[in-house]
Formats: C-alpha cells, sequence, structure tokens
C-alpha cells in the first residue's frame, strides 16, 4: 500500500506461510515464493515457516532473511538432521512433533498464507481454516493463487458450499489473490472487516 511513494507498515508483525517442500516444476511456482518474501520485507512483516531450506520453504525464508526480517522456522525434532530439511536461515525453534509445530506456528503469526504445495501444505491450510471456522482464532487465511494452482481446490470449497457441507460465512474465511502484493492487501482488509464485524471475542486457544 503506498502512500506519497512510501510503503505504509502492515497491520500484521508476522505472517505465517505454508509451501511446498518442493520447489514445484514452473519456475512462477519459485518467483512467487520469492516475491511473497520481498513483499514480506516491504510491509516490515516477520516470517514463520515450517524451517529448512528444501523446496519453496527455502526460497521464500531466504528472501525475508536477505531482506533483513526475522524468520522463524518451527521445526520438529524428526525432521531436524540437515539432510532433510537443509540448513535453515534465522531462528529455528524445536518441537516435539507435527502437530506441535502446527500449533507454534499459528501461535506466533497474525494471518496465513499459502503458496502452491502438497499434501503437507494442504493440511496446515485447512486446519487453520476449521479453526477459524470453529472460532478458536480470527486470523485471515490467504491462498496465493499462483497461475491458478488453487482454482480446482477453490471450486472443490464452492461446491461443498453449494451442497451444504460448507457454510457461506466459512466459505468467506480464505481470500485468495494471484500476486503477493494484492493477498496482504486483502488480507489487511479482511483483518479489518473481521475485527470490525466482531462482537464476541474468538474462542482464543492460540494463546
Ligand atoms: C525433503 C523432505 C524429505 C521433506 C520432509 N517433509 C517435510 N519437510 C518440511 N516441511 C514439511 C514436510 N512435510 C510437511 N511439511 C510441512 O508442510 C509443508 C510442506 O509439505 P508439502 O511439501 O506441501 O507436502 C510445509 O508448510 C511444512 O511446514
Amino acid at each position: 500500500m503506498e502512500v506519497e511513494g512510501k510503503t505504509t507498515p502492515s497491520r500484521f508483525k508476522r505472517i505465517c506461510v505454508f509451501c511446498g517442500s518442493s520447489s514445484g516444476k514452473k519456475a512462477t511456482y519459485q518467483e512467487a515464493a520469492v516475491e511473497l518474501g520481498q513483499e514480506l520485507v516491504e510491509r516490515r512483516i516477520d516470517l514463520v515457516y515450517g524451517g529448512g531450506s528444501v523446496g519453496l520453504m527455502g526460497l521464500v525464508s531466504q528472501a525475508v532473511h536477505d531482506g533483513g526480517r526475522h524468520v522463524l522456522g518451527v521445526i520438529p525434532r524428526t525432521l531436524m538432521p540437515i539432510e532433510i530439511t537443509g540448513q535453515s536461515v534465522g531462528e529455528v525453534r524445536a518441537v516435539s512433533d507435527m502437530h506441535q509445530r502446527k500449533a507454534e506456528m499459528a501461535r506466533q503469526a497474525d494471518a496465513f498464507i499459502a503458496l502452491p504445495g502438497g499434501y503437507g501444505t494442504l493440511e496446515e491450510l485447512l486446519e487453520v481454516i476449521t479453526w477459524a471456522q470453529l472460532g478458536i482464532h480470527r486470523k485471515p487465511v490467504g491462498l496465493l493463487n499462483v497461475d491458478g494452482y488453487y482454482n480446482s481446490l477453490l471450486s472443490f470449497i464452492d461446491k461443498a458450499m453449494d451442497e451444504g457441507f460448507i457454510s457461506p460465512m466459512a466459505r468467506r474465511i480464505i481470500v485468495s489473490a494471484p500476486t503477493a502484493k494484492e493477498l496482504v492487501r486483502q488480507l489487511e482488509v479482511r483483518t479489518y472487516t473481521l475485527l470490525a464485524g466482531s462482537s464476541q471475542t474468538p474462542r482464543n486457544q492460540l494463546n
């Protein structure tokens, strides 16, 4: 968001990024990971992610680290060996298992963004969406829909809503955009409406 050529600081102090432990076949996926990292730096937002340097995880964390912002990698001890997830940049926090990893990443984040990824990315994304649906947190969730990567997931979610399994309100939990700049902007707007529209406080188990 530009004001007289200056970038206004974001509402978010730290964003949690879920993304592939692989880089994907298209350069656009890798470019999007770097661009997201650079957008976080420009908006003075720190990163929390799953740690390591493999795949898109390594690209986004390196871009944030190179830009001088804080990077927090949360890694389960079973994935700690460098030969599994590679050398992390920034701060590394070891946790006991994948459940603790997700809980700690969610606790540390003000918002969530999913880049393209596989089962792990989907699992983390759907858990924070479910938590939002249950009122456990009120943090916005965004899909960085690079080259339409998430179109089929979004159409499945729309079908689930049409068939009565996801409420229209729960459908609105998910924000998506094709570029990092647009997505961060939409997430900030969503934070405003979520907070403005909230009478009761969330059943905050993310403390
Ligand atoms: C290279 C290798 C053996 C990787 C081991 N497996 C993993 N390494 C790092 N993060 C993971 C792994 N599995 C799941 N994750 C978590 O899920 C996402 C990556 O899983 P995926 O590549 O989308 O499915 C990341 O957000 C990370 O927090």
